[in-house]
């Protein structure tokens, strides 16, 4: 798959013992490194879509650790290479992938796990409470060639 125009991906290692597992999400010293602003945890419930969301400023840096999403980025921007092009990953504990969204990207995920999906976004921006850098189209907007249905195969 090519990555759209603004998208990376960084292979996360989960390093397992007697214990639990340990897996590094983003350090500093990551070639994608683009700033740090916050980090939160956002969870979502079986076979619900959170989408479509963009900013203006912010990178957002996705990953499921509990659950499995199918992460979904479109790009919609005038002047970029990828415009009409979207991107799909499966990502959670099946797939331990951290995914690099640039501003301008619409966005969104669908909990495909029978348990609830837990992100951690790591985010280059402290979320603005008077004017939050949050545009949002609804899932099923037609202006986005999505479809967010399961499909059997
Ligand atoms: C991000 C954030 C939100 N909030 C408040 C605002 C709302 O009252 C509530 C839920 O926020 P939101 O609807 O933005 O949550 P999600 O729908 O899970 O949004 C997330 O999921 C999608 C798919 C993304 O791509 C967004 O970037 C990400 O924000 O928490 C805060 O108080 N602080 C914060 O840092």
């Amino acid at each position: 798959m090519d990555l759209l125009h603004g998208v990376k991906v960084k292979p996360l290692k989960v390093i397992p013992d007697g214990r639990g597992r340990l897996v590094e999400i983003l350090r500093a010293d990551d070639e994608m490194f683009q700033g740090f602003g916050q980090v939160y945890m956002t969870t979502t419930r079986p076979g619900i879509v959170k989408a479509w969301h963009l900013h203006r400023k912010q990178h957002d840096h996705v990953f499921c650790a509990a659950g499995m999403i199918r992460l979904g980025i479109y790009d919609d921007r005038e002047d970029s290479p990828t415009k009409g092009q979207g991107n799909e990953f499966f990502i959670g504990v099946h797939n331990p992938l951290l995914v690099q969204i640039s501003p301008g990207l619409y966005h969104g995920w669908k909990c495909i796990s029978t348990e609830e999906a837990l992100i951690i976004n790591t985010v280059t921006h402290p979320y603005d409470y008077a004017e939050p850098d949050e545009y949002r189209r609804d899932a099923h907007d037609p202006h986005i060639p999505w479809d967010w249905s399961d499909r059997d195969g």
